[in-house]
């Protein structure tokens, strides 16, 4: 059926983005973890709400459909709470 055949089409299509996506997520959790390293002998907080905003105000602008901003912000919030958890996780200085 013509309907099935395109939404296998385009499950293709969501398979190969999601491959890219972590793949560049991945090299976003390793960067966080060099931030980590740097913090941690620093003795500096994890969490920075600071730049939490900047980041996610970065984030809005790269989009070109500003109906997706408030699901940007959510999602962005929830990447860095696993990057929290990866740098807590991750990062043992004895
Ligand atoms: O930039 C930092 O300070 C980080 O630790 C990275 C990061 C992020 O995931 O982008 C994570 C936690 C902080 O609250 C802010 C940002």
């Amino acid at each position: 059926m013509q309907n099935e055949i395109n939404l296998t089409q385009i499950r293709d299509e969501i398979n190969s983005i999601d491959k890219e996506l972590v793949k560049l997520l991945e090299k976003r959790f390793n960067l966080v973890l060099k931030v980590g390293e740097y913090k941690a002998v620093r003795n500096i907080p994890i969490f920075d709400e600071g730049r939490e905003k900047i980041v996610i105000e970065k984030c809005k602008k790269h989009l070109d459909n500003k109906k997706y901003e408030s699901y940007i912000e959510r999602l962005y919030l929830q990447i860095m709470n696993t990057c929290k958890d990866i740098e807590r996780d991750e990062i043992k200085i004895l």
